[in-house]
């Protein structure tokens, strides 16, 4: 604590900052409603100041001209409006708590002293000449997380910045209110951060921008590198310095980056959620926020069915005692088809496909077939060998819809389309006679009449039958009738053509499952290296495809195919990717990141002692295939080894599970020892449970989970408690739920990924449930989901995981 003379200069100083803030707000208040009411009032005026004629070529040209006049004055306005709102919402957002830090600092070279106080954004002084406060994202606001008082430098565009901290002070301010005042010597006053980490779970993240250590900094702040991987332990804020991170860019490069060029991809929807308030709690916008899969189903289209990994994980983890050959070909297809191996594998049959192999789908029109897939395979093998496969596939496109326009003209000639004609309705005559009409009217006319023709029909040519025949409106009716209704029958097969729908990518894909000889697979692929029971990969990856289905596994590498093939689908516009539980992503996907979105800079967040799925991806190790996309030059890897969430007995127990957890130091922030309940059979469990919750409940922990390791066990648990009469708050969560909420979740493993509780009961810790050792890291991630308490049930032999540990780390009850 401070001195009393110093309380009350800190008083005097809230006072004074708090006063500019209300002055402020009050002068912007009518400024601000009104631009909002101008902005709707222009909008609603929007087409009365615009002259719309479209008769000719020129005045449809002029109210082109008009329309994006209109708009680009509307968007000037939204904009200026948009930032004046922006600086009236940050004010009003500072004005409980203007503050949370201050540096004093003397400059060297011009030995000049300031009090830099610091927050959530800037606030100059009446005259627009010094800062009040300023935003935590300035270069001078850095040192505040990187240096304890004494020496200390930052960086600024023009240079390092050398100097001395005098002072480092730490502001509890609520509503207006200053209630303590720590001075700092260390990095950052672990009182503030006690105090952060003592509270209860929310059903949101919240920002933590008062209390960002120095190493989450260095995440935070980085703009050099192409590539920044984050190996970081469970609870060690790496969530929390992503989201920090997005909010600092859009600051930086405010003039250039819109928050819809960050796009977040977390691991599940209810994560969204859960991460979704940081971003406006701090005064941006929030950045694209998206699952992989989601990506995967909306390139994919309806076409396949897409198993989730959600899904897969399940059967991996529940058909795992079967211990059936099918269940471990399975797996080892999950490896290959995750491996840069299969990614070569691929690239490599996309040069074969040019040569031969492609798979096409015939065209077909009213039963019968007009185009058959032997002659586009003749057509496209007749391309010029050099052309890459991409190019021969749009060239057969432009083929194709070159032979759709001549069987298109042929067809009009067809009986069909004299009985449509017959029962046109009167209107459509009519148009069709002024249409005539009106071309043969005014000579002038005769430019729109072939443009609106060619903007509606798209081909006109003025070398049909008829043209410059002798006049005969009858004739130049029916004409125009039949074309447009032979165009109209033909559009979808345009439509098709045009999305490539010729090409059978189900065959394309299967084809490389379809030959169960490893040579013949080489042949394609130029690989020979194939999983030992390849000959059931080939027979289960087909028996899915046959039903319009893909594992998700194939997922990936089926898009992947499709973009050789069709060419590259890619996202200019976005210029950062955030890939938060990275370490569950593939070297696969990662490649197929990388190639998706070319201009973006990458940051993957994630923990390897977390690395639930198959195809994970070591982050960290040497020759990491994350570290080889962009190369060792432009990419860097951060670890962070403290752990946040827990208290210091969950994260020392929790840490004695992982191998080679012994580099993880927790918070020193304590808690009573995790509980193992030894349960007399399983009939008592939820019984056990529900007394549990209203124990725990009583405490005060308001964001419990019960959490289980299949989705399967989640559903029984929930009917248990519920029976059990713990049903009050209680909600089972599923791949589908959107929200988080407090109260008591039934959660399975899997989907706990990334959030956390105030409790976690872990509601079968039994050998009988966890013992393979690929699902060790399954358990810890259940374990390390617990902020404040942590419990386990068990009946019979406990874990092996707890099993083995020392057993002064927990404490043991029975039921
Ligand atoms: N510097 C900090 N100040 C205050 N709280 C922090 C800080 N760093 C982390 N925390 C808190 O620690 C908890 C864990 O943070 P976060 O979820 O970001 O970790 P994570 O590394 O992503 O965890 P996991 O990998 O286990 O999901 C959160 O409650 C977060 O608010």
């Amino acid at each position: 604590m401070i001195s009393e003379n110093d309380w009350k200069q800190e008083q005097a100083r809230l006072n004074e900052v708090t006063g500019t803030l209300q002055a402020k707000i009050a002068e912007l208040e009518p400024e601000v409603s009104g631009l909002r009411n101008q902005v709707t009032d222009f909008r609603k005026k929007f087409w009365e100041d615009v002259t719309v004629n479209t008769s000719t070529f020129d005045d449809f040209e002029e109210t082109l001209y008009s329309i994006r006049q209109q708009e680009a004055l509307l968007n000037e306005r939204e904009r200026s409006h948009r930032a004046r709102l922006q600086r009236y919402n940050n004010m009003k957002r500072m004005l409980p708590s203007p503050y949370f830090g201050r540096i004093d600092y003397e400059e060297k070279v011009l030995g000049l002293s300031e009090q830099i106080y610091i927050g959530v954004s800037s606030l100059v002084d009446e005259d627009g000449l010094s800062f009040l406060v300023y935003d935590w994202r300035t270069p001078i606001a850095s040192m505040y997380y990187d240096h304890s008082p004494g020496p200390a430098s930052y960086a600024t565009p023009g240079g390092q910045i050398d100097g001395e901290m005098l002072l480092k002070r730490q502001y509890q301010i609520r509503d207006g209110e200053l209630r303590s005042v720590f001075d700092t010597s260390v990095t950052i006053g672990d009182e503030l951060l006690q105090q952060a980490l003592g509270k209860g779970a929310d059903a949101q993240m919240k920002s933590i921008v008062a209390t960002i250590q120095k190493e989450q900094n260095a995440i935070i702040r980085d703009d050099q590198n192409r590539m920044l991987i984050v190996q970081g332990a469970a609870g060690s804020g790496k969530t929390s310095a992503a989201l920090q991170r997005a909010a600092y860019l859009l600051y930086k490069h405010r003039d250039r980056l819109r928050a819809d060029q960050i796009v977040l991809f977390s691991p599940n929807p209810m994560f969204n959620s859960y991460v979704s308030t940081v971003l406006p709690e701090l005064g941006e916008e929030n950045m694209q926020q998206t699952t992989f899969q989601e990506y995967l189903a909306h390139w994919l289209g309806s076409s396949m069915q897409l198993e989730d990994p959600f899904d897969q994980i399940e059967y991996v983890l529940t058909a795992a005692g079967d211990g059936s050959s099918a269940y471990e070909a399975r797996l080892q297809g999950i490896r290959y088809k995750a491996s840069e191996s299969f990614l070569r594998a691929l690239q490599h049959y996309a040069t074969w496909l040019c040569m031969k192999g492609m798979q096409f789908s015939g065209i077909r029109y009213r039963d019968r077939e007009i185009i058959s897939a032997e002659q586009m395979a003749a057509q496209f093998y007749s391309y010029d060998s050099s052309i890459r496969l991409a190019n021969r596939a749009l060239l057969l496109r432009d083929w194709l819809l070159e032979q759709l326009t001549t069987l298109e003209r042929a067809e009009r000639a067809a009986d069909w389309v004299q009985d449509d004609l017959d029962y046109l309705d009167v209107e459509q005559y009519e148009e069709a006679h002024k249409a005539v009409l009106k071309k043969y009217e005014r000579d002038e006319a005769v430019f729109d009449f072939t443009q609106s023709y060619i903007d509606q029909y798209g081909d006109f040519r003025g070398t049909e039958a008829g043209e410059g025949n002798a006049f005969d409106f009858a004739d130049q009716e029916e004409e125009l009738l039949r074309r447009t209704i032979v165009k109209a029958s033909f559009e979808p097969l345009r439509r098709e053509v045009r999305r490539f729908k010729f090409i059978d990518f189900v065959r394309l894909y299967g084809q490389l499952f379809s030959k169960e000889e490893a040579y013949e697979y080489a042949e394609m692929t130029g690989t020979a290296e194939v999983p030992e029971k390849w000959a059931e990969i080939c027979e289960q990856t087909l028996a899915k495809l046959d039903a319009s289905e893909l594992f998700y596994e194939d997922a990936t590498p089926y898009l992947y195919l499709k973009e050789l093939v069709e060419g590259v689908r890619t996202n200019t516009d976005v210029r950062h990717v955030f890939v938060d539980e990275g370490q569950d992503y593939s070297p696969f996907q990662y490649a197929f990141l990388k190639q998706l979105f070319p201009r973006a800079r990458m940051t993957v967040l994630g923990d390897f002692g977390q690395a639930i799925f198959v195809q994970s991806t070591n982050l960290h190790e040497a020759g990491s295939p994350l570290a080889r996309i962009y190369g060792a030059d432009e990419t860097r890897l951060i670890r962070l080894v403290r752990s946040y969430r827990s208290t210091l007995e969950i994260v020392e127990l929790t840490k004695a599970m992982l191998p080679g957890g012994t580099d993880i130091v927790p918070f020193e922030r304590r808690g009573g020892k995790p509980q193992l309940v030894q349960l007399g059979g399983s009939e008592v469990r939820a019984g056990r449970i529900a007394s549990d919750l209203a124990e725990l409940r009583a405490e005060g922990f308001d964001s419990i989970a019960v959490i289980t390791k299949t989705a399967a066990e989640a559903r029984e648990a929930h009917a248990a408690l519920a029976g059990a009469a713990a049903s009050d708050g209680l909600r089972l969560i599923t791949k589908e739920t959107l929200t988080f909420e407090k109260g008591v979740a039934v959660i399975p493993a899997y989907l706990a990924k990334g959030v956390e509780f105030d409790a976690v009961l872990v509601y079968d810790a039994s050998a009988a449930t966890y013992s393979r050792e690929s699902e060790r890291k399954l358990f810890y991630t259940v374990c390390t989901r617990a902020m404040h308490r942590l419990r386990l049930y068990s009946v019979g032999d406990v874990t092996p995981y707890m099993g083995e540990l020392n057993a002064s780390l927990y404490e043991v009850s029975g039921s």
